[in-house]
């Protein structure tokens, strides 16, 4: 396996990054693009691996797709023109792929299969195939449909209402897009407000949702026209600059055009309650909103993260993680059990890891524990194919005292295939 030697021993970061495109609104420009009529155009895309495989799996339903870096063009086709694949639909490391593309397969009216990486194969579908088959889709695969691959048969469906079992944006995703090829009404209640990307893009290509509290309705049978869209920059990317200028000293790092959705802010409003030194300068902009990001070096104290507050930074647990073993005091964080179903359980692989670097750090059922402040050590760590695993610890190894080895660095291409060369950018 390949492994990279991380810059450790680091004393300050300075400068200014433009962050890299959402990953989610990414995938999502892509698949309402080609479920819309006419040409849609995407800047800022973000060309990271997961999104790749979800132009790759729209190129074998028969849309023409061209991307150049961070620019795609897709000539829509429209709810009734994709064609039925002549292969497998692979999805590669993406939870977001498989599990939208399922509720977009789900309402057409032909065969697909879909499988990805080792990883995929071990994350939880029925909560994305039961109420698929609910609205009336034939899915088969795994232990009743749990693990990939999975064969889909879309058809008719027909609309209901639906309580999510648990906050997630991917199962939120997948009943919206069936919804949408519906038969009447479906109405989907969350238990906590997940992001909204799927919701305000629905808007964006001409169509109509409403949204009451934790309610949500969307209705069949919607035409959406082709449109341009500009990405912004994802704060799940950025979340890692963040913490890095955060536990470095004498540090200040501008972070550019970052998205700044209430629903994926939880990091900046954790941060700043541990101490950090954070300013937000926001950009009036339609569609999503955005900003510029400037951390500085910051003394930091433990606290509690938990309820309502975790579908808001899910991703930047590994992270925050990092970052609370910097801070003074005992930081707790709670009902954050989904990180077990991520890449890899994120539970057991921030802890683990993290305590080969030197620091206090407990896994508990729901969540970590971590004390601080602890200096860190070198070691060898691994990034165990988890594309924020891996930034986390390159993270991680700005501050360690002895040499750090990170096997499975490529997992970070996931996400953020120009992560090294910002971050070799800003240390000076
Ligand atoms: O909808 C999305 O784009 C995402 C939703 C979240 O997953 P869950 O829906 O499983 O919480 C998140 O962890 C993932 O990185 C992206
Ligand atoms: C969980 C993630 O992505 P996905 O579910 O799309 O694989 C992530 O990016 O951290």
């Amino acid at each position: 396996m390949n492994t990279k030697k991380l810059q450790t021993n680091i004393q300050t970061l300075r400068g200014s990054i433009a962050i890299p495109g959402d990953k989610s609104i990414s995938h999502r420009s892509i698949m309402f693009g080609a479920l819309a009529e006419g040409e849609t155009t995407v800047t800022n895309f973000l060309p990271g691996a997961d999104c790749l495989s979800t132009i790759s799996c729209f190129r074998q339903l028969g849309v023409h797709i061209e991307q150049d870096g961070q620019h795609v063009k897709i000539e829509g086709k429209g709810f009734n023109g994709l064609k039925e694949p002549e292969s497998v639909l692979d999805v590669g490391n993406s939870g977001t792929t498989i599990r939208l593309m399922m509720g977009i397969l789900a309402g057409q009216d032909f065969s697909a299969v879909l499988a990805g990486d080792e990883s995929i194969a071990k994350r939880p579908m029925t909560r994305v195939v039961n109420p698929l088959r609910q609205m009336g889709a034939t899915i088969d695969g795994r232990k009743g449909a749990e693990y990939t691959p999975l064969a889909i048969r879309g058809g008719k469906l027909q609309g209901f209402r639906y309580e999510l079992p648990v906050a997630s944006a991917q199962v939120k995703s997948a009943i919206i897009l069936a919804g949408l090829q519906a038969e009447g009404e479906t109405i989907i209640i969350e238990p906590e407000e997940t992001r909204d990307h799927t919701e305000r893009m629905i808007q964006e290509f001409g169509g109509k949702i409403e949204k009451d509290g934790h309610t949500i309705k969307v209705s069949g049978n919607q035409v959406f026209k082709g449109t341009a869209i500009h990405v912004p920059g994802d704060i799940s990317s950025a979340a890692f600059f963040m913490v890095a200028a955060a536990i470095t000293e004498n540090s200040e790092v501008v972070l550019k055009n970052v998205g700044l959705n209430s629903t994926r802010t939880g990091i900046i409003e954790v941060m700043k309650s541990m101490g950090a030194d954070i300013t937000i300068e926001k950009k009036t902009s339609e569609g999503e909103p955005a900003g510029d990001i400037t951390v500085r070096s910051s003394r930091l104290k433990g606290t509690t993260i938990s309820g309502d507050l975790i579908p808001r930074l899910i991703d930047e647990i590994p992270v925050i993680a990092l970052l609370a073993t910097q801070a003074e005091g005992i930081t707790t964080i709670k009902d954050a059990a989904e990180l077990k179903v991520k890449e890899t359980n994120r539970i057991d692989t921030v802890a683990n890891e993290l305590s080969i670097l030197g620091a206090d750090i407990t896994p508990t059922a729901d969540g970590l524990i971590i004390k601080g402040r602890k200096a860190l050590n070198g070691g060898m760590v691994t990034s165990h194919g988890d594309h924020r695993i891996g930034m986390m610890l390159a993270v991680a190894a700005l501050i360690t005292d002895g040499e750090v080895e990170l096997a499975d660095p490529d997992a970070i291409d996931v996400s953020y295939p120009q992560f090294f060369g910002h971050l070799t950018q800003l240390i000076k």
